[in-house]
Protein backbone atom coordinates (compact mmCIF):
# COMPACT_ATOMS: atom_id res chain seq x y z
CA UNK A 1 0.00 0.00 0.00
CA UNK A 2 1.29 3.48 -0.79
CA UNK A 3 1.83 6.23 1.31
CA UNK A 4 0.00 9.63 1.64
CA UNK A 5 2.45 12.90 1.59
CA UNK A 6 1.69 13.34 4.98
CA UNK A 7 2.30 10.11 6.22
CA UNK A 8 5.51 10.78 4.03
CA UNK A 9 6.45 13.95 5.67
CA UNK A 10 5.60 12.06 9.10
CA UNK A 11 7.81 9.46 8.58
CA UNK A 12 10.86 11.74 7.64
CA UNK A 13 10.48 13.98 10.78
CA UNK A 14 9.67 10.95 13.14
CA UNK A 15 12.29 10.71 15.54
CA UNK A 16 10.32 7.95 18.00
CA UNK A 17 6.92 5.96 18.48
CA UNK A 18 5.69 6.76 21.73
CA UNK A 19 3.90 4.17 21.38
CA UNK A 20 0.31 5.06 22.39
CA UNK A 21 -1.02 6.51 19.43
CA UNK A 22 1.94 9.84 19.35
CA UNK A 23 4.96 10.27 17.92
CA UNK A 24 8.04 12.40 18.66
CA UNK A 25 8.42 14.74 15.40
CA UNK A 26 11.28 16.64 14.09
CA UNK A 27 10.47 20.26 13.89
CA UNK A 28 12.06 22.56 11.02
CA UNK A 29 10.71 25.74 12.01
CA UNK A 30 9.44 27.64 15.14
CA UNK A 31 7.25 30.94 14.11
CA UNK A 32 6.51 33.11 17.03
CA UNK A 33 3.98 36.42 17.44
CA UNK A 34 3.77 39.05 19.98
CA UNK A 35 1.03 37.63 21.27
CA UNK A 36 1.26 33.83 22.56
CA UNK A 37 5.43 34.08 21.37
CA UNK A 38 6.23 36.41 24.52
CA UNK A 39 4.07 33.40 26.64
CA UNK A 40 6.64 30.72 25.32
CA UNK A 41 9.67 32.75 25.60
CA UNK A 42 8.68 33.65 28.86
CA UNK A 43 7.76 30.13 30.12
CA UNK A 44 11.49 29.18 28.00
CA UNK A 45 13.55 31.35 30.55
CA UNK A 46 11.25 30.55 33.86
CA UNK A 47 12.32 26.58 33.17
CA UNK A 48 15.89 28.03 32.97
CA UNK A 49 16.00 26.23 29.46
CA UNK A 50 17.84 28.07 26.31
CA UNK A 51 16.55 28.29 22.83
CA UNK A 52 18.32 24.89 20.91
CA UNK A 53 18.85 26.34 17.28
CA UNK A 54 17.96 30.23 17.69
CA UNK A 55 18.22 30.10 14.02
CA UNK A 56 15.68 28.14 13.03
CA UNK A 57 12.94 30.48 15.03
CA UNK A 58 11.63 33.45 13.83
CA UNK A 59 9.58 36.19 15.74
CA UNK A 60 7.03 38.03 13.39
CA UNK A 61 5.38 41.42 15.14
CA UNK A 62 1.53 41.43 13.75
CA UNK A 63 -1.45 40.78 15.97
CA UNK A 64 -1.18 43.62 18.68
CA UNK A 65 0.89 46.01 16.51
CA UNK A 66 -1.09 48.71 15.10
CA UNK A 67 -1.68 49.23 11.08
CA UNK A 68 -1.88 53.16 11.09
CA UNK A 69 0.35 55.32 9.28
CA UNK A 70 3.54 56.25 11.27
CA UNK A 71 3.14 53.81 14.16
CA UNK A 72 5.23 52.67 16.86
CA UNK A 73 5.73 50.48 20.35
CA UNK A 74 2.76 52.38 21.33
CA UNK A 75 -0.73 50.52 20.69
CA UNK A 76 -4.47 50.95 20.78
CA UNK A 77 -4.70 48.01 22.37
CA UNK A 78 -4.33 48.76 26.63
CA UNK A 79 -1.29 47.01 28.00
CA UNK A 80 -0.53 46.13 24.36
CA UNK A 81 2.94 48.01 24.19
CA UNK A 82 4.29 45.14 27.33
CA UNK A 83 3.69 42.41 24.48
CA UNK A 84 5.86 43.75 21.99
CA UNK A 85 9.07 45.06 23.88
CA UNK A 86 8.71 41.89 26.12
CA UNK A 87 8.64 39.93 22.94
CA UNK A 88 11.74 41.70 21.11
CA UNK A 89 13.81 41.46 24.76
CA UNK A 90 13.43 37.80 24.82
CA UNK A 91 13.92 37.18 21.23
CA UNK A 92 17.06 39.20 21.25
CA UNK A 93 18.60 37.90 25.01
CA UNK A 94 17.41 34.08 22.60
CA UNK A 95 18.99 35.15 19.52
CA UNK A 96 15.91 34.91 17.45
CA UNK A 97 15.51 37.05 14.77
CA UNK A 98 13.02 39.31 14.82
CA UNK A 99 10.50 40.85 11.74
CA UNK A 100 10.16 43.90 14.27
CA UNK A 101 7.77 47.20 13.43
CA UNK A 102 9.75 49.23 10.91
CA UNK A 103 11.69 46.17 9.19
CA UNK A 104 10.47 46.46 5.41
CA UNK A 105 9.61 42.30 6.28
CA UNK A 106 7.33 42.77 9.31
CA UNK A 107 3.98 41.28 8.61
CA UNK A 108 2.05 38.62 9.55
CA UNK A 109 3.68 35.57 10.32
CA UNK A 110 1.97 33.32 8.16
CA UNK A 111 2.44 35.88 5.55
CA UNK A 112 6.16 36.37 5.82
CA UNK A 113 7.12 31.97 6.58
CA UNK A 114 6.35 31.80 3.10
CA UNK A 115 7.69 34.97 1.52
CA UNK A 116 10.55 35.05 2.87
CA UNK A 117 11.45 31.10 2.39
CA UNK A 118 11.25 30.24 5.86
CA UNK A 119 8.07 27.68 5.19
CA UNK A 120 9.34 25.46 2.58
CA UNK A 121 8.21 22.39 0.94
CA UNK A 122 8.62 19.28 3.42
CA UNK A 123 9.57 20.69 6.41
CA UNK A 124 7.77 20.69 9.74
CA UNK A 125 7.31 23.78 11.14
CA UNK A 126 4.56 25.24 13.80
CA UNK A 127 3.88 28.32 15.85
CA UNK A 128 1.04 29.04 18.58
CA UNK A 129 -1.27 30.03 16.12
CA UNK A 130 -3.95 28.05 14.90
CA UNK A 131 -3.44 29.69 10.91
CA UNK A 132 0.05 27.90 10.86
CA UNK A 133 -1.95 25.64 8.78
CA UNK A 134 -1.81 28.63 5.78
CA UNK A 135 1.77 27.72 4.86
CA UNK A 136 0.40 23.92 3.68
CA UNK A 137 0.04 25.83 0.70
CA UNK A 138 3.88 25.32 0.02
CA UNK A 139 3.71 21.40 0.81
CA UNK A 140 5.05 22.02 4.47
CA UNK A 141 3.47 20.25 7.42
CA UNK A 142 2.69 23.21 9.32
CA UNK A 143 0.15 23.18 12.73
CA UNK A 144 -0.81 25.35 15.55
CA UNK A 145 0.16 25.08 18.86
CA UNK A 146 0.27 26.01 22.64
CA UNK A 147 2.56 28.03 23.97
CA UNK A 148 3.43 25.60 26.21
CA UNK A 149 4.45 23.79 23.40
CA UNK A 150 6.39 26.22 21.56
CA UNK A 151 8.77 26.83 24.55
CA UNK A 152 8.87 22.64 24.52
CA UNK A 153 9.93 23.03 20.35
CA UNK A 154 12.09 25.94 20.98
CA UNK A 155 14.22 23.87 23.19
CA UNK A 156 14.47 20.46 21.76
CA UNK A 157 13.51 21.34 18.13
CA UNK A 158 11.01 18.54 18.95
CA UNK A 159 7.38 17.64 19.46
CA UNK A 160 5.26 15.22 20.73
CA UNK A 161 2.36 14.73 18.59
CA UNK A 162 -0.70 12.55 18.61
CA UNK A 163 -0.82 10.66 14.79
CA UNK A 164 -3.91 12.30 12.44
CA UNK A 165 -6.49 10.73 10.59
CA UNK A 166 -5.86 11.66 6.67
CA UNK A 167 -8.37 13.19 4.31
CA UNK A 168 -8.24 13.91 0.79
CA UNK A 169 -10.19 16.82 -0.26
CA UNK A 170 -10.37 16.75 -3.93
CA UNK A 171 -11.69 19.84 -6.32
CA UNK A 172 -12.59 18.55 -9.85
CA UNK A 173 -13.04 20.38 -12.48
CA UNK A 174 -12.75 24.61 -13.55
CA UNK A 175 -14.00 26.69 -11.54
CA UNK A 176 -16.60 29.49 -12.49
CA UNK A 177 -15.86 33.11 -12.66
CA UNK A 178 -16.09 35.28 -10.42
CA UNK A 179 -14.93 32.48 -7.88
CA UNK A 180 -11.44 31.75 -5.77
CA UNK A 181 -9.98 29.63 -3.57
CA UNK A 182 -11.78 31.50 -0.45
CA UNK A 183 -15.26 30.42 -2.03
CA UNK A 184 -13.91 26.64 -2.12
CA UNK A 185 -13.50 26.66 1.44
CA UNK A 186 -16.13 28.50 2.84
CA UNK A 187 -18.25 25.78 0.16
CA UNK A 188 -16.45 22.59 1.82
CA UNK A 189 -17.00 24.24 4.73
CA UNK A 190 -21.05 25.10 4.77
CA UNK A 191 -21.21 21.70 3.20
CA UNK A 192 -19.51 19.25 5.74
CA UNK A 193 -19.75 21.36 9.01
CA UNK A 194 -17.26 23.04 10.67
CA UNK A 195 -16.29 19.99 12.87
CA UNK A 196 -16.03 17.85 9.53
CA UNK A 197 -11.98 17.61 9.54
CA UNK A 198 -12.27 17.09 12.85
CA UNK A 199 -8.62 14.49 13.75
CA UNK A 200 -7.45 15.02 10.25
CA UNK A 201 -4.84 16.04 7.97
CA UNK A 202 -6.08 17.26 4.77
CA UNK A 203 -4.74 16.87 1.38
CA UNK A 204 -6.28 19.46 -1.19
CA UNK A 205 -5.74 17.94 -5.04
CA UNK A 206 -7.50 17.95 -8.03
CA UNK A 207 -7.25 20.10 -11.08
CA UNK A 208 -8.90 22.86 -9.72
CA UNK A 209 -6.13 23.23 -7.06
CA UNK A 210 -3.45 22.58 -9.07
CA UNK A 211 -4.70 25.93 -10.98
CA UNK A 212 -4.81 28.09 -8.05
CA UNK A 213 -2.06 30.35 -7.68
CA UNK A 214 0.45 29.22 -4.12
CA UNK A 215 -0.97 32.31 -2.80
CA UNK A 216 -4.88 30.95 -3.41
CA UNK A 217 -3.53 27.62 -2.03
CA UNK A 218 -2.71 28.96 1.08
CA UNK A 219 -5.97 30.83 1.12
CA UNK A 220 -7.29 27.51 0.63
CA UNK A 221 -5.11 25.29 3.64
CA UNK A 222 -5.23 28.89 5.59
CA UNK A 223 -8.93 27.69 6.56
CA UNK A 224 -8.04 24.09 6.94
CA UNK A 225 -8.60 24.81 10.81
CA UNK A 226 -11.80 26.62 10.70
CA UNK A 227 -13.06 23.01 9.10
CA UNK A 228 -11.38 21.68 12.65
CA UNK A 229 -8.78 19.85 10.65
CA UNK A 230 -5.39 19.29 12.30
CA UNK A 231 -3.67 21.02 9.07
CA UNK A 232 -4.14 21.19 5.71
CA UNK A 233 -1.68 20.97 3.02
CA UNK A 234 -1.37 20.84 -0.83
CA UNK A 235 1.50 18.84 -2.58
CA UNK A 236 4.49 21.11 -4.22
CA UNK A 237 4.50 21.05 -8.06
CA UNK A 238 6.42 23.07 -10.50
CA UNK A 239 4.36 26.30 -9.92
CA UNK A 240 5.40 25.77 -6.21
CA UNK A 241 9.41 25.32 -6.90
CA UNK A 242 9.15 28.64 -8.77
CA UNK A 243 7.39 30.68 -6.08
CA UNK A 244 9.93 29.25 -3.59
CA UNK A 245 12.98 30.16 -5.70
CA UNK A 246 15.39 32.96 -5.18
CA UNK A 247 13.71 33.74 -1.40
CA UNK A 248 16.10 35.04 1.25
CA UNK A 249 15.95 31.99 3.53
CA UNK A 250 15.55 29.31 0.73
CA UNK A 251 18.52 27.53 0.22
CA UNK A 252 20.99 28.50 -2.33
CA UNK A 253 23.32 26.72 -5.02
CA UNK A 254 23.89 23.22 -5.16
CA UNK A 255 21.78 22.99 -1.79
CA UNK A 256 18.99 24.26 -3.74
CA UNK A 257 19.34 21.43 -6.51
CA UNK A 258 19.32 18.68 -3.98
CA UNK A 259 16.14 20.51 -2.50
CA UNK A 260 13.79 20.60 -5.68
CA UNK A 261 15.06 17.09 -6.87
CA UNK A 262 13.68 16.08 -3.23
CA UNK A 263 10.71 17.75 -3.26
CA UNK A 264 9.72 16.52 -6.77
CA UNK A 265 9.12 13.32 -4.88
CA UNK A 266 6.47 14.84 -2.24
CA UNK A 267 3.28 13.29 -3.82
CA UNK A 268 0.80 10.93 -2.45
CA UNK A 269 1.62 7.80 -4.23
CA UNK A 270 -1.14 6.50 -6.50
CA UNK A 271 -2.33 3.92 -4.42
CA UNK A 272 -2.66 5.78 -0.83
CA UNK A 273 -5.89 5.11 1.06
CA UNK A 274 -7.04 7.80 3.04
CA UNK A 275 -9.27 7.54 5.77
CA UNK A 276 -11.59 9.78 4.46
CA UNK A 277 -12.17 11.45 1.21
CA UNK A 278 -14.34 14.22 -0.40
CA UNK A 279 -14.89 14.85 -3.78
CA UNK A 280 -16.64 18.08 -4.94
CA UNK A 281 -17.59 19.08 -8.40
CA UNK A 282 -16.26 23.27 -8.93
CA UNK A 283 -19.03 23.61 -11.37
CA UNK A 284 -21.48 23.62 -7.99
CA UNK A 285 -19.23 26.36 -6.26
CA UNK A 286 -20.62 29.74 -6.18
CA UNK A 287 -19.12 33.06 -4.90
CA UNK A 288 -19.89 32.62 -1.34
CA UNK A 289 -20.65 34.63 1.54
CA UNK A 290 -21.16 33.66 5.64
CA UNK A 291 -24.49 34.63 7.27
CA UNK A 292 -23.87 33.60 10.58
CA UNK A 293 -21.31 33.38 13.64
CA UNK A 294 -19.76 30.10 12.39
CA UNK A 295 -18.25 29.70 9.19
CA UNK A 296 -20.43 26.18 8.43
CA UNK A 297 -23.42 29.28 7.84
CA UNK A 298 -21.95 29.87 4.53
CA UNK A 299 -24.70 30.28 1.02
CA UNK A 300 -24.10 31.07 -2.18
CA UNK A 301 -23.96 35.02 -2.09
CA UNK A 302 -27.46 34.79 -4.08
CA UNK A 303 -28.60 32.76 -1.77
CA UNK A 304 -30.85 33.60 1.36
CA UNK A 305 -30.21 33.15 5.09
CA UNK A 306 -31.73 30.09 5.77
CA UNK A 307 -34.58 29.01 8.49
CA UNK A 308 -33.13 27.69 11.95
CA UNK A 309 -35.69 24.76 11.79
CA UNK A 310 -33.59 23.57 8.56
CA UNK A 311 -30.53 22.92 10.26
CA UNK A 312 -29.71 19.27 11.27
CA UNK A 313 -30.10 18.88 14.93
CA UNK A 314 -31.95 20.71 17.71
CA UNK A 315 -28.18 22.44 18.40
CA UNK A 316 -27.58 23.42 15.23
CA UNK A 317 -30.87 24.94 15.08
CA UNK A 318 -30.18 27.08 18.59
CA UNK A 319 -27.14 27.91 17.16
CA UNK A 320 -28.57 29.38 14.34
CA UNK A 321 -31.33 31.35 16.27
CA UNK A 322 -28.93 32.70 17.79
CA UNK A 323 -27.03 34.02 15.25
CA UNK A 324 -29.55 35.43 13.22
CA UNK A 325 -29.92 37.38 16.52
CA UNK A 326 -26.49 38.61 16.90
CA UNK A 327 -26.32 39.27 13.13
CA UNK A 328 -29.69 41.34 12.83
CA UNK A 329 -30.94 39.16 10.62
CA UNK A 330 -33.99 36.93 9.76
CA UNK A 331 -34.72 33.46 7.64
CA UNK A 332 -35.61 34.28 4.39
CA UNK A 333 -33.40 37.32 3.88
CA UNK A 334 -31.41 37.98 1.10
CA UNK A 335 -27.47 38.32 1.14
CA UNK A 336 -27.16 40.47 -2.01
CA UNK A 337 -28.33 43.74 -0.98
CA UNK A 338 -28.13 43.99 2.98
CA UNK A 339 -27.01 46.99 3.49
CA UNK A 340 -23.43 47.21 5.13
CA UNK A 341 -21.08 49.85 7.11
CA UNK A 342 -17.45 48.34 6.76
CA UNK A 343 -15.42 46.49 4.08
CA UNK A 344 -11.71 45.02 5.23
CA UNK A 345 -9.53 43.65 3.35
CA UNK A 346 -6.63 41.76 5.09
CA UNK A 347 -5.62 38.92 7.27
CA UNK A 348 -3.85 35.56 6.82
CA UNK A 349 -6.30 34.37 4.94
CA UNK A 350 -7.08 37.07 1.58
CA UNK A 351 -4.13 39.65 1.46
CA UNK A 352 -1.38 39.01 -0.30
CA UNK A 353 -0.45 40.31 -3.62
CA UNK A 354 -3.22 38.66 -6.16
CA UNK A 355 -5.58 39.28 -3.37
CA UNK A 356 -4.92 42.72 -3.85
CA UNK A 357 -4.82 42.33 -7.36
CA UNK A 358 -8.46 40.52 -7.77
CA UNK A 359 -9.51 43.86 -5.60
CA UNK A 360 -8.38 46.42 -7.43
CA UNK A 361 -9.64 45.13 -10.39
CA UNK A 362 -13.28 45.54 -9.07
CA UNK A 363 -12.18 48.95 -7.52
CA UNK A 364 -10.70 50.87 -10.05
CA UNK A 365 -12.14 53.83 -11.35
CA UNK A 366 -14.88 53.60 -8.45
CA UNK A 367 -15.50 54.90 -5.24
CA UNK A 368 -16.86 53.57 -2.19
CA UNK A 369 -20.06 54.14 -0.98
CA UNK A 370 -20.52 57.24 1.12
CA UNK A 371 -20.78 55.91 4.91
CA UNK A 372 -18.61 52.67 3.90
CA UNK A 373 -15.48 52.30 5.99
CA UNK A 374 -13.25 50.37 4.06
CA UNK A 375 -9.79 49.33 4.63
CA UNK A 376 -6.99 47.23 3.35
CA UNK A 377 -4.46 45.99 5.41
CA UNK A 378 -1.71 44.20 3.14
CA UNK A 379 -0.77 41.03 4.67
CA UNK A 380 2.90 41.92 4.81
CA UNK A 381 5.50 44.88 4.26
CA UNK A 382 6.45 43.11 0.78
CA UNK A 383 3.31 42.74 0.03
CA UNK A 384 2.41 46.39 0.45
CA UNK A 385 5.69 47.43 -1.51
CA UNK A 386 4.80 44.74 -4.47
CA UNK A 387 1.51 46.43 -4.46
CA UNK A 388 2.53 49.73 -4.52
CA UNK A 389 5.05 49.60 -6.80
CA UNK A 390 2.45 48.25 -9.46
CA UNK A 391 0.04 51.17 -8.67
CA UNK A 392 -2.48 49.15 -6.22
CA UNK A 393 -2.41 51.73 -3.49
CA UNK A 394 -3.84 54.87 -5.59
CA UNK A 395 -6.32 52.28 -6.63
CA UNK A 396 -7.34 51.68 -3.44
CA UNK A 397 -6.93 55.18 -2.16
CA UNK A 398 -8.98 56.70 -5.23
CA UNK A 399 -11.42 54.69 -4.36
CA UNK A 400 -11.94 55.24 -1.08
CA UNK A 401 -10.31 52.58 0.86
CA UNK A 402 -7.76 53.41 4.08
CA UNK A 403 -4.14 51.56 2.65
CA UNK A 404 -2.68 50.70 6.04
CA UNK A 405 0.46 49.06 7.37
CA UNK A 406 0.67 45.14 8.12
CA UNK A 407 -0.77 43.47 10.56
CA UNK A 408 -3.49 41.08 11.51
CA UNK A 409 -5.55 44.43 12.11
CA UNK A 410 -9.40 43.81 12.31
CA UNK A 411 -8.70 40.46 11.84
CA UNK A 412 -9.22 39.85 15.07
CA UNK A 413 -10.53 42.22 18.42
CA UNK A 414 -8.22 41.81 21.38
CA UNK A 415 -8.75 45.43 22.74
CA UNK A 416 -7.20 47.39 19.62
CA UNK A 417 -8.16 48.02 16.12
CA UNK A 418 -11.09 47.50 15.86
CA UNK A 419 -15.36 47.83 14.20
CA UNK A 420 -18.28 49.45 15.65
CA UNK A 421 -21.24 47.71 17.73
CA UNK A 422 -23.63 46.35 15.22
CA UNK A 423 -21.64 47.51 12.10
CA UNK A 424 -22.07 45.00 9.24
CA UNK A 425 -18.51 44.12 7.58
CA UNK A 426 -17.75 41.94 4.90
CA UNK A 427 -14.40 40.93 5.45
CA UNK A 428 -11.82 38.51 3.48
CA UNK A 429 -10.49 37.27 6.88
CA UNK A 430 -11.87 34.02 7.98
CA UNK A 431 -13.59 33.90 11.59
CA UNK A 432 -17.30 35.33 11.94
CA UNK A 433 -17.56 34.16 15.74
CA UNK A 434 -19.54 36.96 17.74
CA UNK A 435 -17.58 39.78 19.00
CA UNK A 436 -14.43 38.99 16.68
CA UNK A 437 -13.95 42.39 14.52
CA UNK A 438 -15.34 44.27 16.99
CA UNK A 439 -17.55 43.91 19.97
CA UNK A 440 -20.94 43.55 19.03
CA UNK A 441 -19.79 43.68 15.19
CA UNK A 442 -21.29 41.19 12.64
CA UNK A 443 -18.54 39.81 9.95
CA UNK A 444 -19.65 38.44 7.02
CA UNK A 445 -16.60 36.22 5.50
CA UNK A 446 -15.97 36.35 1.88
CA UNK A 447 -13.83 36.66 -1.15
CA UNK A 448 -11.33 40.02 -1.48
CA UNK A 449 -13.71 40.61 -4.88
CA UNK A 450 -16.77 40.01 -3.27
CA UNK A 451 -15.61 42.99 -0.15
CA UNK A 452 -14.13 45.39 -3.22
CA UNK A 453 -17.79 44.68 -4.65
CA UNK A 454 -19.93 45.45 -1.77
CA UNK A 455 -17.83 48.51 -0.48
CA UNK A 456 -18.64 49.96 -3.83
CA UNK A 457 -22.23 48.97 -3.77
CA UNK A 458 -22.64 50.29 -0.11
CA UNK A 459 -24.52 46.97 0.49
CA UNK A 460 -23.61 43.00 -0.14
CA UNK A 461 -22.87 42.48 -3.95
CA UNK A 462 -22.03 40.05 -6.45
CA UNK A 463 -18.45 40.32 -7.74
CA UNK A 464 -19.42 39.05 -10.99
CA UNK A 465 -21.29 42.33 -11.88
CA UNK A 466 -18.67 44.64 -11.33
CA UNK A 467 -16.29 42.54 -13.54
CA UNK A 468 -18.83 42.41 -16.02
CA UNK A 469 -19.48 37.87 -15.82
CA UNK A 470 -22.54 38.27 -14.22
C1 LIG B 1 -3.93 35.14 18.99
C2 LIG B 1 -3.77 33.82 18.29
C3 LIG B 1 -3.34 32.81 19.28
C4 LIG B 1 -4.99 33.46 17.49
C5 LIG B 1 -4.90 32.08 16.86
O1 LIG B 1 -4.38 31.11 17.40
O2 LIG B 1 -5.36 31.87 15.77
C6 LIG B 1 -5.26 34.48 16.41
O3 LIG B 1 -4.25 34.53 15.46
C7 LIG B 1 -6.58 34.22 15.75
O4 LIG B 1 -6.66 34.22 14.53
O5 LIG B 1 -7.56 34.03 16.47
S1 LIG C 1 -4.51 37.69 10.50
FE1 LIG C 1 -6.17 37.04 11.84
S2 LIG C 1 -6.33 34.87 11.58
FE2 LIG C 1 -4.35 35.47 10.78
S3 LIG C 1 -2.94 35.21 12.46
FE3 LIG C 1 -3.64 37.32 12.52
S4 LIG C 1 -5.41 37.32 13.91
FE4 LIG C 1 -5.00 35.18 13.38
Amino acid sequence: MGLSLVEKLWARHCVADLGDGTDLLYIDRVLLHERTGSMALKGLKEQGRAVRHPDRAFVCMDHIVDTLPGRSDTTIMPGGTAFIQETRAAAAEAGIRVFDIGDDRQGIVHVVSPEQGIALPGATLVCPDSHTCTQGGLGALAWGIGSTEAAHALATQTLVVKRPKTMRVRFDGALPPGVGAKDMILHLIAAHGAGGGAGYAIEFTGSAVSALSVEARMTLCNMAVEFAAWTGLVAPDAKTIDWVKGRPFAPKGDLWDEAVADWRGLVSDADAVFDKEIRIDCADIAPTITWGTSPQHAVPLTGHVPHPDHATDATAAQARRRALDYMGLKAGDALIGLPIDGAFIGSCTNSRLPDLRAAAAVLKGRKVAAGVRAICVPGSMQVKAAAEAEGLHVVFQAAGFEWRESGCSMCFFAGGEHFGKGERVVTSTNRNFENRQGPGTRSHLASPVTVAASAIAGHIADPRSFLGEG
